[in-house]
């Protein structure tokens, strides 16, 4: 289920926003609101519990920040993929640096969330676990170093290898599986250089959910494509 307009932008939400979700509903409409303008598909990630509000107010693709490879019954404190696409989710984020898995849970994740009809974005760290996760036939690698997450230093200039390396090693695998870069990402050259290095788009949080206006943020990273 790879998204129709190119290129893919995911705002992670991550657990920066507290209170009843109308935070998170004022980013997603910020995200279609520029998604129409520029003709970009911008998707937004919020906590699990801010999934239904989000998607049942803003027409906008709407990914689950995880699930568990698991089937309904005896589990606890996990996040059953049909759940979150009964709740309005479109995909979901797998194994993000900050909730990461064994090889065998994202294999179960990816499976579960295919079973449910969601579109997988498998987080990885480096070029290697980038093949490895392809393997396992997601929709989208996202390949984030964790050390420049949230730090405003792009990954598509301060590793630009990895990104490339991570393109090749993906298409080598599985050319079906797209690849999206992560880390640092907030302006128009970031996406850009990101794209010329064979991405089809970049996994974001910090530039635009800390930026005091997000829906500028989001304009001033797509303006430029
Ligand atoms: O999910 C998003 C990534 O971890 C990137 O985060 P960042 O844009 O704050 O560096």
């Amino acid at each position: 289920m790879n998204s129709s307009k190119s290129p893919l932008i995911v705002v992670n939400l991550k657990t920066y926003l507290q209170g009843t979700g109308e935070k998170a509903v004022t980013i997603a409409k910020a995200c279609k609101n520029v998604s129409e303008k520029y003709n970009v598909d911008i998707g937004v990630s919020p906590q699990f519990c801010d999934i239904y509000q989000v998607a049942s107010q803003v027409d906008v693709p709407v990914y689950s920040q995880h699930i568990d490879g698991i089937d309904g019954g005896s589990h606890t404190g996990q996040i059953l993929a049909q759940c979150v696409k009964d709740a309005g989710a479109i995909g979901t984020l797998v194994n993000h640096s900050e909730r990461r898995l064994t090889l065998a849970d994202i294999d179960s994740s990816v499976k579960a969330a295919g079973k449910a009809g969601l579109s997988t974005i498998v987080c990885t760290n480096n070029v290697n676990t980038s093949a490895s996760a392809a393997s396992l036939g997601p929709d989208y690698i996202a390949i984030e170093p964790p050390e420049l997450i949230g730090t405003g230093v792009p990954v598509s200039s301060a590793d630009p290898q990895v990104v490339k390396g991570s393109v090749d090693a993906v298409k080598n695998v599985n050319e079906d599986v797209k690849v999206l870069c992560g880390a640092g990402i907030s302006k128009g050259e970031d996406l850009q250089a990101a794209l010329e290095l064979g991405s089809a788009g970049v996994l974001l949080a910090s530039g635009v959910v800390k930026a005091e206006d997000p829906e500028k943020a989001l304009e001033h990273l797509v303006s430029q494509i």
